[in-house]
């Protein structure tokens, strides 16, 4: 079995229930309060520059040329994403760009950071990839399943279930399984590892923005 769809099965449980979080069931019939969405986008806005920083640090510290390509590419589509959300979500839903980042960002933009310095990079290919599987996936099913024809939210689901991006997720994927397959069981135990961790992470992302989870002061 490919190290992808051994990775995959290991959080398919994580995965079922971010298919039942209220936040992805009120987002696929438009019921979503408002301040929920504008507390994910503004959260997500520095998550994106982040993960941008990411993707750039992986890009260079990829052994191979090819590699180096992808991750750059990813590390751009990351930081047009986030321009987009400035150009367009900010505006239309009226968020507070000086609003804080909430801590299951941070710490999940830390994650991401630390892993891709001083991890051994295959594991930080691993640590970014949920970041594209997940969405990719969540994206297709919100799609599928919305029957709403004047969703508020509409363009975000657009923008995971597009054919663009599932072009990169396939890239990612790809990535992760070639750069596992010269890789010891022990190390592509610690890039499983860093799959799930990211995983929870989503999870976490989207839970902390139906609480509206802020720091204590
Ligand atoms: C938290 C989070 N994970 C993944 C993506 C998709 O890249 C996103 N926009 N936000």
């Amino acid at each position: 079995m490919s190290w992808s769809k051994a990775s995959w099965q290991r959080i398919e449980g994580i995965y079922s229930e971010i298919l039942k979080m209220p936040f992805i069931t009120q987002l696929t019939d438009g019921t979503l309060p408002l301040e929920q969405f504008q507390f994910y986008v503004l959260q997500d806005s520095s998550y994106l520059e982040n993960f941008g920083r990411a993707l750039a640090l992986i890009a260079a510290r990829a052994h191979d040329v090819e590699d180096i390509l992808t991750f750059t590419r990813f590390a751009e589509g990351a930081i047009v994403v986030e321009n987009a959300l400035h150009e367009s979500f900010f505006k239309e839903f009226h968020i507070d760009k000086s609003g804080p980042v909430g801590p299951t960002s941070h710490h999940y933009a830390h994650f991401l950071k630390s892993t891709a310095a001083l991890e051994q990079v295959e594991v930080a290919m691993a640590a970014v990839l949920p970041c594209f599987w997940i969405y990719k996936k969540v994206g297709d099913e919100i799609y599928e399943k919305q029957k709403e024809h004047n969703n508020p939210y509409q363009k975000w689901i657009d923008t995971y279930a597009g054919e663009e991006f599932s072009v990169l997720v396939e890239q990612a994927i790809a990535a992760c399984d070639r750069v596992a397959a010269s890789c010891t069981a022990q190390q592509q135990e610690r890039m499983h590892h860093a799959f799930y961790t990211a995983s929870q992470l989503e999870f976490m992302f989207w839970d902390s923005a139906s609480a509206l989870h802020s720091w204590p002061f």
